[in-house]
């Protein structure tokens, strides 16, 4: 393992990559993914990411093919069988890689040394090497052969819903990125474009980035607002809910289908949107909800990127990747063993009740999203990265603890993220016990009890004007003009 390679630049240039960001005009995607479509494309490990890019790049028509571990092969594992149902052809390192054109490595990030140890040497002169997140480089510092080109193209959302957007005729934003050392044909970009566009990802929008933009903003994302705030949500509200008297199995689905439901007018018309659905009584107390969560998370989230900035979170669960995961692994237990992980969901709730019933979960979908976009933009990642990282992908996790609660989302998202995930959450929980005890089932569960729905007008204007002046709501109507496509799922 190298050094850390975003802690080896000078200052001058961290910010640049930093601030790197341009979002990609349609037009720059008018050849689709032509410029791939002569190119034999070897996808190595074929999980949560390998599999679903790999389903939509063979329908936009280009040449996909597998390559996993000897022992994969031969034990017909997870990753051989996901390869073989779906038709791809699969084959060792040795009958794949030398004959391929473009190698997408889609193994997880802890695994990724070893990859470039064992992949790379067998990869022929000029071909390109293309990543889904840019841990390797960007944090352990890993050099690739001069002769090949390096690529980035990271899907700003699960594996799953990679593949769900795309057969909606939609797709998920991307960023796309070329390894400024390793450019050595000077196609890096085209190639990137090309597979991103057969992803389906040029039809929600992309941005031009780096490797450091998308690393550190990514890990920030993940840790935050997307799995770590939606996992000390679930658990802090359905304890509160039980505590209260409210049936198990409805607290579970309030919350299961509650995310899902109530992120799904947030990724339409963002927090102006979602905060609309409530009641004017209800969105007052949202809002001061919100205000409330803010201020006590807002230190919380700032921990989380300036250890992302300063490589603190890298290296430490660098040391548990070389503690066979043991910190992992004891977190996830924990998860599955929890009240919330255990009960059944039942119960019928319309869409409406679950903004009635559910104010609390607005809230802190509110506060979340915009304290982790405020802190990305204050590290000097720019709005539009942000944004995406924030508001458009909260919905997609929630999609999938709507399947099938937390144990969905931490299967389905990379170990990386799951890690994060449970060191927020794990701060978070203690952080809103004071919090959570001044609240009552008014907020979460049963709704608030008004049979006079006035508002001072007064302050209703002052709330709106708050909430659509916020800097994540102009920059999302500029990214969402470009969302033609996007499809209703609720
Ligand atoms: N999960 C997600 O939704 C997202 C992931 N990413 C990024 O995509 C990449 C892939 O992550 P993800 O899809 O979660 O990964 P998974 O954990 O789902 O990938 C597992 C696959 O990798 C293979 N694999 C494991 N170790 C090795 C190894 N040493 N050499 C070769 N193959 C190996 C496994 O095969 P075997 O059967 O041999 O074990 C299996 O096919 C990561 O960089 C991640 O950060 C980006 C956006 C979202
Ligand atoms: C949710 C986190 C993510 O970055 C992702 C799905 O985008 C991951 O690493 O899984
Ligand atoms: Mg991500
Ligand atoms: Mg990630």
């Amino acid at each position: 393992m190298g050094q850390n390679y975003f802690n080896s630049l000078p200052f001058r240039r961290q910010l640049q990559e930093l601030a790197t960001c341009r979002f990609m005009d349609a037009e720059e995607f008018a050849n689709g993914c032509n410029y791939a479509k002569d190119k034999k494309i070897v996808i190595v490990g074929c999980g949560a990411q390998g599999l679903n890019q790999g389903l939509n790049m063979r329908d936009s028509g280009l040449d996909v093919s597998y390559t996993l571990r000897k022992e994969a092969i031969e034990q017909k594992r997870q990753s051989w069988q996901n390869a073989t149902d779906n038709g791809f052809s699969v084959g060792a390192y040795e009958e794949m890689l030398p004959s391929a054109d473009i190698v997408m490595n889609l193994a997880p990030d802890k695994q990724h040394t070893d990859v470039v140890n064992t992949v790379v040497p067998l990869m022929k002169k000029g071909a390109t090497f293309c990543y889904a997140h840019g841990f390797n480089i960007v944090e352990e510092g890993t050099k690739i052969r001069e002769d090949l080109t390096v690529i980035m193209v990271a899907p700003k959302c699960p594996g799953s819903e990679v593949r769900e957007e795309y057969k909606r005729g939609f797709g998920v934003p991307t960023l796309i990125a070329v390894h400024g050392e390793n450019d050595p044909n000077g196609d890096g970009l085209e190639i990137a474009k090309a597979l991103c566009s057969a992803q389906g990802g040029d039809r929600a929008g992309v941005l031009e980035s780096s490797f450091i933009a998308e690393v550190k903003s990514d890990l920030m994302g993940e840790q935050t607002i997307l799995c770590g705030m939606l996992q000390a949500g679930s658990l802090l509200c359905f304890d509160k809910m039980v505590a209260a008297g409210i049936d198990a199995p409805y607290a579970v689905k309030l919350i299961q289908k509650g995310w899902e439901v109530i992120t799904e007018s947030l990724k339409h018309g963002g927090i102006t949107l979602m905060m609309d659905r409530l009641s004017n009584p209800a969105k007052f107390k949202a809002f001061a909800l919100a205000e409330e969560l803010k201020d006590i998370l807002e230190p919380l989230f700032e921990k989380h990127m300036d250890d992302i900035l300063s490589g603190d979170f890298s290296r430490t669960m660098m040391e548990d990747w070389a503690n066979d995961d043991k910190k992992l692994l004891t977190w996830r237990e924990e998860t599955g063993k929890t009240a919330f992980e255990q009960t059944e969901g039942a119960g019928e709730i319309s869409e409406q009740e679950f903004y009635d019933k559910g104010i609390l979960m607005v809230a802190m979908v509110k506060a979340g999203v915009e304290l982790a976009f405020e802190v990305m933009v204050s590290a000097g990642i720019e709005p539009e990265s942000a944004y995406y990282e924030s508001l458009h992908e909260t919905p997609l996790i929630a999609n999938t603890i709507a399947r099938k609660k937390l144990y969905e989302m931490n299967r389905i998202i990379s170990d990386t993220a799951e890690y994060g995930c449970y060191l927020f959450s794990h701060a978070c929980v203690p952080l809103l016990k004071d919090f959570m005890a001044g609240v009552d089932t008014d907020v979460i569960g049963k709704g608030l009890d008004v049979k006079d729905t006035y508002v001072d007008n007064q302050i209703l204007v002052v709330i709106n004007a708050d909430i659509r002046s916020h800097l994540i709501e102009e920059v999302g109507e500029h990214l969402r003009a470009a969302m033609q496509g996007m499809k209703a799922i609720v």
